[in-house]
């Protein structure tokens, strides 16, 4: 299986790299050839690469910035997708389009199922959440792969940034009052390869349409902090601890939801894919970033 993705260097597509080995081959396309900005660019670049499965995992994901520039945000997440899912229709291949926890407002106190009524609160959750739309719009042949909480040996993320500040601080204040699911890139490789397999192949318009994959099990960012430190601590780190703040103690220029767990129990039912507890795959990547260091 020949799976081209969006992206050079994010952390899901650096992953599908590593993650691609016997099963698939990842071709990932990047600026300056591909260009989500740039329609031309795009549909070139797909069209060149001829993958079985197209993956966009390339976004503007920055989002506090995203508050600052939301044109941009909007440009690259929603005319980009829009552009990714017109080149996929015009090349008759499936696609899967990355999307994010942050298309809700937070509101309700379980976790959210696919039906659930969206209401982004910032620009980066409206951007993206408007390139679902465009994606269904244009390539009805899609799956949308609602992600959360991404963290990963690769890039920018949470866990990266708790190790940085771990190095100089005896104690690091973290926001308790939001919930999520944190969610390991490599793992959300596994679950896009074995999507993208299952779409090539099957026909079924039920496993067509909005799907929720997060890692198993929930935490606070607070929960999360403690957990990375708990695990720099088994690789001979010292001891942190974490402050448990409110979201009012740590404002930022993105409103973030309150409750963003995603329930992903229709993955697991109509694709049998459900991926391993955020505990269990983050020792592992904490391990990883500390013998790299
Ligand atoms: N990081 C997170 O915590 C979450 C991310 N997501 C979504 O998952 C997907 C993957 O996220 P990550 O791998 O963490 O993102 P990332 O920020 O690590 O990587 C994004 C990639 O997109 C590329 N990119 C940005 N603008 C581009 C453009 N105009 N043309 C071509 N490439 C461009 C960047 O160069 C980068 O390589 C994205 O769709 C994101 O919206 C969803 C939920 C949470």
């Amino acid at each position: 299986m020949r799976v081209v993705v969006t992206g050079r260097q994010g952390q899901v597509v650096t992953s599908l790299l590593e993650r691609a080995a016997e099963r698939a081959e990842v071709i990932a396309l990047g600026r300056p050839d591909l260009d989500l900005e740039d329609e031309k660019s795009v549909l070139a670049a797909l069209e060149s690469a001829k993958g079985d499965v197209i993956v966009n995992a390339a976004a503007y994901t920055a989002v506090d910035k995203a508050e600052q520039e939301p044109e941009k945000a909007m440009r690259v997440n929603a005319a980009g997708a829009g552009f990714v899912a017109a080149a996929a229709a015009t090349l008759n291949t499936p696609l899967i389009q990355l999307s994010t926890d942050y298309v809700f407002d937070g509101a309700l106190t379980r976790p959210y199922l696919e039906s659930d009524a969206t209401g982004p609160t910032g620009a980066y959750g409206r951007s993206k959440l408007e390139g679902e739309a465009r994606v269904q719009q244009a390539q009805p042949n899609a799956v949308i792969l609602r992600t959360a909480w991404i963290y990963s040996p690769f890039g920018a993320n949470f866990v990266r940034t708790m190790l940085r500040l771990g190095a100089s601080r005896d104690e690091v204040g973290v926001v308790a009052d939001q919930l999520g699911n944190p969610t390991a890139a490599l793992d959300i490789a596994d679950g896009v390869l074995a999507i993208a397999a299952r779409l090539r192949d099957d026909p079924t318009p039920e496993l067509r349409g909005v799907f929720h994959m997060t890692g198993a099990g929930e935490a606070s960012w607070a929960d999360f902090a403690e957990a990375i430190f708990a695990a720099a601590q088994r690789c001979g780190r010292k001891a942190v601890r974490v402050k448990r703040i409110t979201t009012a103690d740590y404002p930022t220029p993105a409103k973030r939801p309150a409750n963003s767990r995603l329930d992903c129990g229709k993955l697991a039912r109509l694709y049998g894919v459900a991926l391993p507890h955020w505990r269990q795959s983050l020792d592992a990547c904490v391990e990883r970033l500390l013998s790299s260091t």
